[in-house]
């Protein structure tokens, strides 16, 4: 069994918990007030690029060109692939720059990606990657979940954000994360994978209150 299939065995049950957060639900069904998804583009977008530095981080202590290039590309398939729908979306909501960088970041938006930047900081390539994979995996997980449910890609507002983490773009970057994840992983010892595995519940359990934080609007 690869690293990565492990690692989803131990937050199984947290992920399934994303498909009943009233924002991801309501999502899904077309019924989340516009309010709470324009609160959410916000912070998301300053997630993100808080998120990207992570990546960045992976560019800085590779060790070999190759591993270097990769972390790159992520930067990029962040900064140019997802950003793209929230700048879509920023446009369509009449979201500017000037607002984004006037804003705060919310408390656990704050929390989540300050945990991330300071594993990454502290460890080496795969503490950096345990620190995204939640991320980018459960997204593909949700966009993958919500292109299920009837009129979910076709709604006027949020099906674009459906369509984005659904797509054959979303799913090779996430794909590119997992597979790196099982070359640097493939030889750790238990205790290492327990290290490793308590990264990715860590961030599991904060992608949850990042949705709570979004529904509840809570700075
Ligand atoms: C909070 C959060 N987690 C994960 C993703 C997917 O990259 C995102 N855009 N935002």
């Amino acid at each position: 069994m690869k690293l990565t299939q492990r690692l989803y065995e131990s937050v199984k049950e947290i992920w399934q918990g994303y498909l009943e957060q009233p924002f991801v639900k309501e999502l899904a069904e077309g019924t989340l007030d516009p309010a709470k998804f324009r609160f959410y583009m916000i912070q998301d977008y300053r997630y993100l690029l808080q998120y990207a530095k992570v990546f960045a981080l992976g560019v800085a202590k590779a060790e070999d060109e190759e591993l270097m290039r990769r972390f790159a590309c992520m930067v990029h398939d962040v900064l140019d692939g997802e950003m793209k729908v929230h700048k879509s979306y920023m446009a369509r909501l009449g979201i500017t720059e000037e607002e984004v960088a006037a804003t705060k970041t919310a408390l656990d938006n704050q929390s989540y990606t300050s945990y991330m930047l300071d594993e990454a900081y502290k460890g080496g390539c795969l503490e950096i990657l345990m620190s995204v994979l939640a991320c980018a995996w459960s997204y593909q997980v949700i966009g993958e979940h919500h292109a299920t449910i009837p009129g979910a890609l076709e709604h006027p507002l949020y099906g674009e954000w459906v369509q984005g983490y659904c797509s054959a773009e979303y799913r090779a970057s996430t794909q590119e994360i997992i597979d790196c994840v099982d070359a640097l992983g493939a030889d750790i010892t238990p205790e290492r994978e327990a290290a490793l595995t308590e990264i990715f519940v860590n961030c599991s359990r904060y992608e949850t209150k990042f949705w709570d934080m979004a529904y509840a609007m809570e700075m």
